[in-house]
């Protein structure tokens, strides 16, 4: 029997404030067994480029990255998000490492292709190498990801971190039971939005159709719970998403095939 082995990724919303992101890192330390982390933090990187002077446009969910903008999140997601949290987990006596894919060749992606839309240097995921983060994760080191991929021509490429949640959870189901779990603000996916107890307990590919149809889930959703399906059709043992607060608890929408 595999051993078992929890993939959290965390959103931009509790990333961004060091409160939520204490409290996560916490509680991610607290969890036993084999894990890895992967962060998003595209709420940073749209505040940081502003700063900066460069406006943000994202399109289904993606971030539409010119050369500038690739600056930016290089430096946001590789840069500073994922070294305080790896600083973070040091100090709560996690040994972590922090990794964008073009660390240790762990994930290849391919930009992607201009069909209606030119999303720039967006990366698609072509290979995860599976067998370099089980060794890493044998060894007791907890890899931290961020949604950073290359092309293997000298080229970062900007890639979602719920994809890269969902391709790494995948590539890891060889070597171990995986449970993928996403995690942000809200306690799962919702019915009505705004009300936080209207949490939806089981979601199937059937009952998705229905809600996307009916309005229920829409943005940054969608993506989620496509990354999610995707996951366990590829061998991905159980997939939740909660609220960040609550990764060790038994609540939130569980994802079934
Ligand atoms: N039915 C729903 N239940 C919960 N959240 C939903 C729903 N439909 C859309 N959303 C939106 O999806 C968002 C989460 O997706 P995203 O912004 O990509 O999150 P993350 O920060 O985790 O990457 C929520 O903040 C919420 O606004
Ligand atoms: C291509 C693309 O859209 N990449 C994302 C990567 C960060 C991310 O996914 O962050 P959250 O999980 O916080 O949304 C972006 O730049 O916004």
């Amino acid at each position: 029997m595999k051993e078992k082995l929890t993939v959290i990724k965390v959103g931009g919303k509790i990333v961004e404030e060091p409160d939520t992101l204490n409290q996560l890192l916490d509680d991610f330390s607290s969890l036993s067994g084999y894990k890895v982390l992967v962060h998003g933090g595209g709420r940073s990187a749209t505040r940081i480029a502003s700063q900066l002077g460069i406006e943000s446009q994202m399109v289904n969910g993606r971030r539409i990255t010119d050369a500038e903008t690739l600056k930016v999140v290089t430096m946001v997601y590789g840069g500073l998000v994922n070294k305080n949290i790896v600083a973070g987990l040091q100090a709560k006596g996690v040994n972590a490492v922090g990794l964008t894919g073009a660390d240790m060749n762990v994930i290849r992606s391919v930009k992607r292709p201009v069909k209606d839309i030119d999303y720039g240097y967006v990366g698609d995921v072509e290979k995860v190498d599976g067998k370099a983060l089980a060794d890493l994760i044998h060894r007791q080191i907890v890899p931290v990801m961020a949604p950073l991929t290359h092309d293997g021509n000298g080229n970062l490429l900007n890639t979602n971190a719920d994809t890269i949640a969902g391709e790494t959870a995948k590539a890891l189901a060889e070597y171990f039971d995986v449970t993928l779990v996403y995690c942000f603000e809200k306690k799962g996916v919702l019915r009505d939005e705004n009300d936080d107890d209207s949490v939806i307990p089981v979601l199937t590919p059937d009952l998705f159709k229905q809600y996307v149809e009916e309005g229920i889930v829409q943005g940054g959703m969608i993506p989620k719970l496509e990354n999610s399906f995707s996951a366990l059709d590829a061998g991905v043992s159980q997939v939740v998403i909660t609220l960040a607060s609550a990764i060790h608890k038994d609540s939130g929408t569980i994802i079934r095939k």
